[in-house]
């Protein structure tokens, strides 16, 4: 087991370059099950979760070679093998295997998924469209089993705007009979990225991107070659590390349109910021930032993943910020840690009030989640002295070449082996 080793205080100054989507990757490997033929993903992030997809898939019979962040999937010898443990417990995304194993072989049956805890994430809407479309679903003992006759289109209105049921549900209906209108569906740009790759593949989808999703099936698809987009978390969060810790950053390969939200309230604060076609600049350093109040929203609003780590940036602001998370309960793991680096900050509900001008001191603190952890790396660049960071697989799940990026900018970061001592408090913490 390893540690994150932070020497803060150095202010950041160079550039950056973006990742593939964690968010796109784990929808768009699934998505390849539903082809006939080879399909091709370039430019996918090198994180923990494409290197458990691309397990799974090869559980499940796929042949996949995934070199230089491109992946090739010849998906012809697949079936559908159960997949009720393991691997699909170690992350949200194994969700998907469900609406693609359902639309090509009409049934499957895939353990619940592991992911962040971020208070509950149930997956009602995942099953009443698939239900909606025909399929029988059942829950036993932690694993979803569903099966068809088969898959008739059907109009399926989401209770709650969820970004992974209306990808499921556009992965089960491709190859369905007849039209499926999604209502009040989410509408990131991950999902215009999936329904880019399902339309390379033959599929009919109108509306991605937009609350009504409309998709024609057909018979089959076939195989093809997509290119990612760029990570706007990831984006997001070199944004904010810049903001809170750098001088003048550029951040390259981002799609200053996904940003807005962020680009918004950081320059509420005060922070420089300009963008181009596909680069943002950041200047950072400012002497006195002003707080701001932020409330996270489904997209183009502020988006949950960029929460934590705006809150430890916030830190630094001339005054009190309170920033609610409308979409996850109980997304606040990462406060308890940034006290122990001297930030002064209460829950309340669903919001953290943050009480500006700290001055943050290096920690030991351990990350719970994803998120959770880039706001303790963020925190740690932040403060005078040194901080320790565990729960490094959380930050492995989404962030590619983190110690890498953040070196190439000045900062002084690294990773340690931890002794069995350290090993044994961090897992009795
Ligand atoms: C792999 C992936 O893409 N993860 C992202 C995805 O997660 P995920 O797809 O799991 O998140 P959703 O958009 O589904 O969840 C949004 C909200 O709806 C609720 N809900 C969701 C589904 C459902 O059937 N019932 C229900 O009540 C959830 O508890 C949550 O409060 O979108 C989240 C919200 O932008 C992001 O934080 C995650 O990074
Ligand atoms: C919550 C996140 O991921 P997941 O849904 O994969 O747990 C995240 O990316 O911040």
């Amino acid at each position: 087991m390893e540690k994150l080793k932070i020497a803060g205080g150095e202010p950041l100054k160079g550039s950056v370059t973006i990742s593939g989507a964690k968010n796109s990757a784990v929808a768009l490997i699934p998505a390849t099950i539903l082809a006939e033929s080879s399909v091709v993903i370039e430019g996918l992030p090198d994180i923990s979760d494409v290197h458990i997809l691309k397990d799974l898939l090869e559980e499940v019979g796929g042949k996949v070679d995934f070199q230089n962040g491109e992946m090739h999937v010849q998906p012809e010898n697949m079936i559908s093998m159960p997949l009720p443990n393991g691997k699909v417990k170690k992350l949200r995304a194994s969700y998907y295997l469900m609406g693609a194993m359902l639309g090509r072989f009409k049934k499957a049956v895939i353990g619940l998924p592991g992911g962040c805890h971020l208070g509950p994430r149930p997956i009602d809407q995942h099953i009443k469209g698939f239900e909606a479309l025909g399929a029988q679903v059942t829950n036993e003992q932690g694993a979803i089993y569903l099966r068809a006759e088969e898959l008739k289109g059907a109009r399926i209105y989401l209770d709650v705007v969820s970004v992974g049921a209306t990808i499921n549900i556009m992965l089960a209906a491709v190859l369905a009979k007849g039209r499926t209108v999604i209502e009040n569906a989410a509408k990131e740009p991950e999902i215009v990225d999936v329904a880019t790759l399902l339309t390379s593949m033959g599929a009919r989808i109108k509306g991605a991107g937009t609350d009504v999703i409309r998709i024609d099936g057909v018979e089959k698809l076939h195989g093809c070659r997509h290119t990612i987009i760029p990570d706007r978390i990831e984006a997001g969060t070199y944004m904010i590390i810049g903001a809170a810790a750098g001088k003048e950053v550029l951040i390259d390969n981002v799609i200053p349109l996904h940003m807005e939200s962020l680009i918004a309230k950081l320059r509420e604060t005060g922070v420089h910021v300009e963008t181009s076609n596909d680069q943002i600049w950041i200047v950072g350093g400012q002497k006195e930032l002003k707080p701001v109040d932020v409330k996270t929203l489904v997209y183009p609003g502020f988006p949950t993943d960029l929460q934590q780590p705006f809150t430890s940036f916030l830190t630094k602001a001339n005054g009190t910020s309170v920033v609610t998370d409308t979409i996850y309960s109980a997304r606040f793991k990462h406060i308890d840690e940034l006290r122990r680096m001297g930030a002064n900050i209460k829950v309340e509900g669903r919001s953290a009030i943050v009480s500006g001008s700290a001055n943050l001191q290096g920690a030991k603190v351990k990350a719970s989640d994803l998120r959770a952890g880039a706001a303790l790396v963020t925190a740690g660049l932040m403060a005078d002295g040194i901080t320790e960071v565990t729960g490094l697989e959380h930050i492995d799940r989404g962030y590619s070449d983190l110690e890498k990026k953040l070196t190439n900018m000045g900062a002084s970061i690294w990773r340690e082996k931890m002794s069995a001592h350290e090993i044994e408090q961090v897992e009795n913490s």
